[in-house]
């Protein structure tokens, strides 16, 4: 079977993820195309062979869209992914799922009514070969529990438009995600520190940071946060246990995430669209998404209210999601 995919948002993502799609990614076709500005939309359509739609909820009712792909900026995700879940589609969400936790509410109420589980949320560093091996050795117990992780995410620049809570609630939300999954558990509080800032940063962000998290077996957690560090994409993980320190292996290295992560994001796209053909969501869910945001939302309270240690308000895990 092909699936026939339908792109909503055509910026540097989501080309970059139709190229992965039309060449890496078998099974799979792309059959249209929407973006806020139209005339970049026809561009694509014809480039990739789909129709371009000017509205994504037309885009969403196609005929000839099975399942859709959300890469639009992320206060724009939760009305296409509810749409998609409402005409019982199939919907892979690049991070965050949305920007807050009352949006992704919203969406797993839209799942919880429909009754099944369509979102995949696209929390690519589950796929990369380095962490998911020290997720084994962490799961193992070979060293014993858990008890300190040191997360290090750090960007050589961010666009101008970036704002403070950026640097949590889209960039931390990738170690806030890769935590929760690494220790199999959920996370508590949130602190914001505030290091010496870059004198390279831009005047509008708290750069770097470090978000310190409280997991609920009492793991503490520091996710260093540097956007705009000039020279590389570092990305880090150092989990201590009781007998031993586990490090993440090296992957690819450059300037930006399409260098570290490239086969992360292409085994990301396979699985989703096996799991399309399958008709089994098999990715991270939308309770992942929720839960990630949660914490996100605690974490720019925290930043907002310098020192403090704020909770992470979590609602009970819905059974779809158990
Ligand atoms: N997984 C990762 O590592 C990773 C890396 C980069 C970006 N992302 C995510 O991918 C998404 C897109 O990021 P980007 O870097 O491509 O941003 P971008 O600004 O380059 O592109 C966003 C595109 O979406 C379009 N758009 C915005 N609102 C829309 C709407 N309502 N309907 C249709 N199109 C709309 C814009 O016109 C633009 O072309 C974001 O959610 C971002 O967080 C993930
Ligand atoms: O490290 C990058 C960076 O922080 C981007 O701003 C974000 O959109 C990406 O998801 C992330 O991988």
């Amino acid at each position: 079977m092909t699936v026939r995919v339908g792109m909503i948002g055509l910026g540097a993502m989501g080309r970059s993820h139709l190229t992965r799609l039309a060449t890496q990614v078998p099974g799979v076709e792309i059959t249209g195309v929407s973006d806020l500005d139209p005339e970049h939309a026809a561009r694509v359509a014809a480039e990739f062979g789909a129709v371009p739609f000017a509205d994504p909820r037309d885009l969403i009712a196609a005929r000839e869209v099975d399942a859709v792909l959300v890469c639009s900026s992320g206060p724009a995700h939760a009305p296409a992914v509810i749409t998609a879940i409402e005409r019982g589609k199939p919907v892979f969400c690049e991070k965050p799922l949305a920007p807050s936790a009352g949006d992704c509410a919203e969406i797993m109420r839209a799942e919880q009514a429909r009754g099944e589980r369509l979102v995949t949320v696209g929390f690519m560093r589950r796929f990369d070969a380095a962490y998911r091996h020290l997720r084994d050795t962490v799961a193992s117990g070979e060293f014993g529990a858990p008890l300190i992780v040191h997360s290090r995410h750090h960007n050589p620049r961010v666009p101008e438009r970036y704002t403070r809570e950026m640097s949590i609630t889209d960039t931390g939300i990738h170690d806030i995600d890769i935590v929760r999954w690494l220790l199999g558990e959920e996370i508590c509080s949130a602190r914001v520190d505030r290091p010496r800032p870059t004198r390279h940063r831009c005047t509008q962000l708290q750069d770097p940071l470090v978000l310190v998290l409280t997991s609920a077996s009492g793991v503490w957690v520091g996710v260093e946060i540097f956007v705009n560090n000039r020279h590389s994409y570092d990305v880090g993980c150092e989990v201590v246990a009781e007998t031993g320190t586990m490090r993440l292996g090296d992957g690819p290295q450059g300037m930006d995430h399409n260098a570290r992560f490239g086969p992360a994001f292409v085994a990301e796209l396979r699985q989703w669209a096996g799991s399309v053909t399958r008709g089994v969501q098999d990715g991270p869910t939308a309770w992942d998404g929720y839960a990630a945001a949660a914490v996100c939302d605690a974490g720019v309270r925290a930043l907002a209210d310098g020192g403090a240690t704020v909770p992470v308000e979590l609602m009970e895990r819905p059974a779809l999601y158990r």
